[in-house]
């Protein structure tokens, strides 16, 4: 014999139930089939009683409604002339729930035994309807056989008397034997519930009783998934698990399967199978009692409650003292407080529990009396509450006696800023759990699911801040590259928000990459920075990284609050690492207490690789002697431009619109750009020092630097084209050259011009290339050297891009 469950939503329409006929059918077995209610209708049914309770006569509309769901599924299931009978019957059993509410609805109170009348009565008529729909098919009663009796005030299976009774109509069963779940019977034969999600639990006793060999649980989904797939999109089906681990999941919420079913079918070792209606064709989850090689997944899945709280018990006076614990738990259970969770500290100072958010004010107030003596002594001192809390377990039996699995998980919560509250894990090592906001729910079950099933495939969710060159150069690799990352890198660019100094566009699911410009341009939302900000916060993504590809001050200054937010900051605009050391060190410092990145490779040389070899040196104990270098792409293409047939003026308008220089040239051609750059170079290296520290020497005179605009100036510089061209002249003739160098020795830093011959190792360097020596410890005979192109929006990109990957790479 099988034993098939088909849940709410399996019968939640007239094509489901047609699903439902079919698979019956398909079987040869003798078979018990166990249905729940019409999908919601449970739920209906409670309100209504509600309603009825408070006198609100809608209760009578919402008993209507759900007449009218069972009716049209009558008529969509049945020919009209059956249909009418079977109308007529359900007539009768509405009938009889209707009499009942009415009864709340004048008394203005409900008795436990209404409530299990009225919430059970979906199985009644969903159970009678699909009996209907097999030939020779028998409908039996549960409330007839599956007995209770309350223990501590709860409604308990009465397996004995169950078991005698069910037993009794064995002989009685035919080929497809209905049978309502949920629904129960107490002594004195009143009605009573198995408890919300109870069907499963139904079918599971009658499967044990009847030594089924096999529990089909069919539901809407493929099977137990490796976490909740209305939470996790990428949550994937989890072919086998063991009684314990199925067990866990359900208790730390996994909906699937009602935690109660498991027992009764492992007793006697009945495998269960989880399938869904929907694709009968999917293998589905096999739960048994095989062993699995313990190579093999050390974490089964993840589970997750929420609505519940953390309540912490907490004095100097308990230490040592037996029967706290003792006492707790028995006043919760004197009031059927369900505790989900135990964290005691070694100390003994605090005992932590976690319960339904419900009945968190009326668990304070129990604890509060069973432990006044204790209070008003002093020696219980705090009793608090933390509200709107989550708990999220990993469960696998594997994980036993395997080191770095809470390393893992808890390494993985801190780099993406979710706060622990309380953990436990029994010393059986089948689960680990642990309390943490509800807000934070989301991202960290996103980021242990990653840790965990998919560490192979790590998703990095980015928000780009500028459009400009550089921006859209970055767009473009990431929309060439993405595919290749994710196959070869096991690596996903996720596009959740993008902004110009015009319009934003944010979407935590992502934002389609191709065409991304048009899109934000049409269907943007006016920009705003703070919202912006706010945003990328609020949606607490894990893996979050900002990326700014701008050159303006006020997005510098978001950096600070988006690092303590563990969100990275991957950036090509100088302002933040080069304004005061202070705030610079303060971003390091976050970055790295908060396990998030702050890259800005890009700051110097663009695409080539400076502060991370650099980085590396000083993070191996080398010590940065000397630096020097050409750190201007724009003016070192000035000077290997400019000759007697093409002056000055025309050169840096011809850098200006080639992208090479600042937007506005003068921020070169003042030096400030390469003072900039060797203050960052400085700092990397280990130096504290400010930008006035620098001397510095501009490319071109003072008083041009002075014009009002950038208009004047370019006006003005033309008449400095004679003395630019002279000077270079003079040099060539002796067969040197000028270049816009800077240079660190001795912890003082300078940037100007020099003037070197054709030994000098800067002197050929072409076009906007630029070049750095440095000289350390290590390096000193021979200075390292690293050389390239250092400008263009081509190469930044490229730059910018290589950040970003870094931050992957944990
Ligand atoms: N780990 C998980 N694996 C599969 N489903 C889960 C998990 N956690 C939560 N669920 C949810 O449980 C639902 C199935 O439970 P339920 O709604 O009670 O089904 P039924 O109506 O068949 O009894 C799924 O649709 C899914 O949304
Ligand atoms: N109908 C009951 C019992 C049940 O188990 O339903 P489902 O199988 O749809 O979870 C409830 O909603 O609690």
């Amino acid at each position: 014999m099988k034993v098939l469950k088909f849940g709410g939503t399996s019968v939640g329409s007239s094509d489901s139930i047609l699903k439902v006929k079919k698979i019956v059918e398909e079987q040869k077995e003798q078979l018990v089939v166990v249905v729940s209610a019409v999908g919601g209708v449970t739920d209906q049914l409670i309100k209504a009683a509600n309603l009825a309770k408070k006198g609100e006569n809608i209760c009578f509309d919402v008993l209507s409604e759900v007449k009218e769901k069972h009716y049209n599924i009558i008529g969509e299931l049945f020919p009209l002339d059956i249909a009418q009978t079977i109308k007529f019957k359900t007539d009768q059993l509405f009938d009889e729930v209707s009499t009942i509410i009415k009864g709340v609805y004048m008394l203005k109170e409900i008795t436990e035994k209404s409530e299990a009348i009225i919430s059970s009565f979906g199985e009644r008529v969903s159970s009678f309807i699909i009996s209907q729909l097999f030939e020779g098919g028998k409908l039996f009663e549960s409330q007839k056989f599956i007995k209770t009796d309350k223990v501590f005030g709860k409604d308990t299976v009465d397996f004995e008397e169950t078991e005698k009774r069910l037993l009794e109509v064995k002989d009685e069963l035919v080929q497809v034997n209905v049978f309502p779940g949920f629904i129960a019977c107490n002594k004195k034969d009143e009605v009573t519930t198995l408890g919300r999600g109870g069907s499963d639990y139904t079918a599971a006793i009658i499967a044990a009783t009847y030594d089924a060999e096999v529990l089909e649980i069919w539901t809407d989904v493929n099977g137990f998934m490796t976490a909740d797939p209305r939470i996790i999109s990428r949550a994937y089906c989890i072919d086998k698990l063991s009684y314990s681990e199925a067990m866990e999941l359900s208790h730390f919420g996994a909906k699937v399967i009602y935690p109660p079913t498991i027992l009764p079918v492992y007793k006697k070792s009945i495998p269960i199978l989880i399938k869904n209606t929907f694709n009968p064709e999917a293998q589905g989850t096999l739960i048994n009692d095989e062993k699995e090689p313990l190579k093999d997944k050390k974490i089964k899945g993840i589970s997750s409650i929420k609505d519940v709280s953390l309540l912490t018990i907490q004095g100097i006076g308990m230490i040592g003292v037996t029967g706290i614990a003792m006492r707790l738990f028995k006043s919760m259970a004197q009031e059927n407080i369900n505790v989900i969770l135990i964290s005691q500290a070694s100390s003994e100072n605090s005992i932590s529990i976690v319960i339904e958010s419900a009945v968190s004010k009326k668990a304070v107030k129990l604890v509060e009396k069973e432990f006044k003596a204790e209070i008003a002594l002093n020696q219980v001192n705090n009793i608090s509450v933390e509200t709107d809390m989550a708990v999220i377990a990993i469960v696998g039996e594997n994980m036993k006696h395997t080191t770095g699995i809470s390393g893992k998980l808890f390494n993985s919560m801190g780099r993406n800023g979710v706060n622990i509250y309380a953990i436990a894990q029994g010393a059986s090592e089948l689960n680990i759990s642990f309390v943490v906001k509800e807000k934070d729910l989301k991202k960290g079950l996103n980021t242990v699911h990653e840790a965990f099933f998919l560490s192979h495939f790590t998703v990095l969710n980015l928000f780009l801040i500028g459009t400009g060159t550089v921006g859209k150069m970055l767009i473009e690799k990431i929309n060439n590259q993405s595919e290749k990352l994710l196959n070869e890198n096991k690596l996903r660019l996720r596009v959740a928000g993008i902004t110009n100094s015009r319009k934003m566009m944010l979407n935590p699911q992502g934002l389609v990459v191709n065409g991304i410009l048009n899109d934000l341009m049409a269907e943007g939302e006016q920009a705003n920075l703070d919202v912006f900000t706010q945003r990328v916060k609020d949606y607490n993504l894990a893996n979050s990284i900002v990326v700014d590809c701008t050159a303006n001050q006020a997005i510098s200054e978001i950096y600070q609050g988006l690092l303590e937010s563990n969100i990275s900051v991957v950036t090509a605009n100088k302002i933040a690492t080069s304004s005061g050391y202070e705030s610079y060190q303060k971003l390091k410092t976050t970055a790295l207490n908060k396990g998030v990145k702050f890259l800005f490779e890009t700051n110097v040389g663009a695409g080539l690789p400076i502060i991370g070899p650099l980085n590396n040196l000083v993070m191996s104990g080398d010590k940065i002697l000397k630096l020097e270098a050409v750190l201007s792409g724009t003016l070192n293409y000035i000077v290997n431009t400019v000759d007697e047939n093409k002056p000055l003026s025309e050169v840096i308008l011809e850098a200006k619109e080639k992208g090479f220089s600042e937007p506005d040239p003068r921020i070169d051609l003042s030096g400030t750009d390469v003072v900039r750059k060797i203050l960052i170079l400085a700092r990397e290296a280990g130096y504290e020092m400010e930008q006035s520290d620098i001397d510095v020497v501009p490319f071109v005179p003072q008083k041009y630097m002075d014009c009002a605009s950038l208009e004047d100036f370019m006006k003005e510089i033309v008449e400095y084209d004679g003395a630019f061209e002279q000077k270079r002249k003079e040099l060539a003739n002796a067969g040197k050259k000028l270049r816009y160098g800077a240079k660190l020795e001795g912890g003082k830093a300078t940037v100007g011009f020099i003037e070197i011959d054709s030994k000098h190792p800067f002197f050929d360097l072409e076009g906007s290339n630029n070049i750095i020596l440095i000289n350390s410890e290590h390096y000193k005979e021979h200075p390292m050297q690293i050389k390239g192109y250092g400008a263009g929006a081509d190469v930044t990109a490229a730059g910018v891009f290589a950040d970003i990957i870094k931050v992957a790479n944990k």
